[in-house]
């Protein structure tokens, strides 16, 4: 087992990252509980695989539990699920002292910690992420929160957990899909910051995605890494923590156009939103033209969508999806903010983008539709 120190004072906590970590949670959740109960939300999809284990484990320590069951997807992050959980939270008498345990993917770590977070005023939580993208990204950081009819992750609080449980077995039950989406996450730390590490991902990837465990802790555990270090220097985005959005001003509009459906998973929006920022940056002349082939072509090798052409169904203009990057919270002063890049792990944030030239690339990508 490794750990990742996420570095906040007295909110600082662990990453437990290893495989078998679902057996051992009575022992290593135990410590941080006063009584010996937890409440647990999780969706179906992953109760049906994953639950009993992790109670059975939970139980083998005294530990009692009890569990909320939501649907699985985007569209079960909503304001109406948070009140559901937390009408639910109430009604099992989670005291203030109590942990929720989030058993999930990034739905259910971002829905429950926003619910943890106005339960009783805050209520604390561990993150046991299930999918690649939590392990990398969503369990990390204490970003909670919920789409709203205006926008992607609008409502929400910063609720940090207290202890996050990445099982690398668990992984092992993810569809190829999902894991290909949280990938997208893994890539955006070698391009935001760490051109090695994509130079591994370039090596490595296709072990990675094929289930060779080693590949898949290193990555876990260097991504880990980087956001514990960036989100430990800027917890609340006021800076450098909103290098971890690269990718995320397409993305997150792509998400809204197709209506946080199966059309577009939130990594794949994200692969797709990287290579329109590579794009961006090479036609600003800020990097190489190379950049964004070399981007494109490592997604491509991997399976992944990675352009605009990749997203099944009708799209708004070029025009539309800007309008839908007005609600970005990075809006600052009625400016977009992009992340664009000076090369391969050389990112910046920025609010002096060339939108002509974002226009362009969107209306390009769009008409090879
Ligand atoms: N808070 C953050 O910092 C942060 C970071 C990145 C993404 N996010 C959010 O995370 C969400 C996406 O998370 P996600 O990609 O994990 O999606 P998800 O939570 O919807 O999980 C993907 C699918 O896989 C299933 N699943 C989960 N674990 C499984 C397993 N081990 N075996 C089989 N099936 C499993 C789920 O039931 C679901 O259908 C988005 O809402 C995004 O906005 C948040
Ligand atoms: O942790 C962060 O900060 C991130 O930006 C990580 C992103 O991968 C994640 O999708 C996050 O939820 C986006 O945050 P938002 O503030 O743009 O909604
Ligand atoms: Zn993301």
């Amino acid at each position: 087992m490794e750990t990742v120190r996420v570095g906040l004072g007295e909110r600082s906590y662990d990453i437990l990252i290893g495989p078998g970590l679902l057996g051992r949670a009575g022992g290593l959740i135990g410590p941080y509980l006063p009584r010996p109960f937890a409440a647990i939300v999780t969706d179906e999809t992953v109760a049906g695989i994953h639950l009993e284990p992790l109670r059975a484990a939970l139980a083998a320590e005294g530990i009692a539990s009890e569990a909320v069951i939501l649907p699985p997807g985007e569209a079960t992050k909503s304001m109406a699920n948070v009140t559901l959980v937390v009408e639910r939270l109430l009604g099992l008498k989670v005291e203030r002292d109590d942990l929720v345990i989030a058993l999930g993917g990034g739905v259910i770590g971002d829905l429950a910690g926003f619910a943890a977070a106005i339960l009783r005023r805050g209520v604390g939580f561990v993150q046991v992420p299930t999918t690649l993208l939590a392990q990398v990204d969503s369990s990390v950081g204490g970003k909670t929160g919920v789409n709203s009819p205006h926008g992607k992750n609008l409502i929400g609080a910063f609720h940090q957990p207290r202890l996050v449980l990445a099982d690398i077995d668990i992984l092992a039950t993810l569809p190829p899909r999902e894991f290909l989406a949280g990938y997208a996450e893994v890539v955006k730390y070698g391009l935001l910051g760490d051109a090695a590490f994509f130079d591994w991902l370039e090596a490595h990837g296709s072990a990675l995605r094929d289930g060779d465990t080693l590949a898949r802790l290193h990555a876990v555990r260097r991504s880990c890494e980087m956001k514990a270090d960036i989100v430990a220097r800027d917890e609340h985005e006021r800076g450098d923590r909103a290098l971890l959005n690269l990718g995320h001003t397409f993305g997150h509009a792509l998400e809204a156009a197709t209506g946080y459906s199966a059309r577009l998973l939130h990594g794949e929006g994200v692969a797709i939103g990287m290579a329109l920022a590579f794009e961006v940056s090479a036609r600003m002349g800020l990097c190489a033209q190379e950049a964004p082939s070399r981007v494109a072509a490592h997604l491509a090798a991997m399976g992944m969508k990675h352009r605009l052409a990749d997203i099944p169904g009708d799209l708004p203009d070029a025009e539309g999806l800007i309008a839908l990057m007005g609600q970005d919270k990075k809006v600052r002063q009625g400016r977009l903010t992009f992340i664009l890049v000076r090369g391969i792990g050389q990112a910046f944030v920025t609010r002096e983008a060339d939108m002509a030239v974002v226009r362009a690339v969107l209306g390009e990508g769009l008409a090879a539709r």
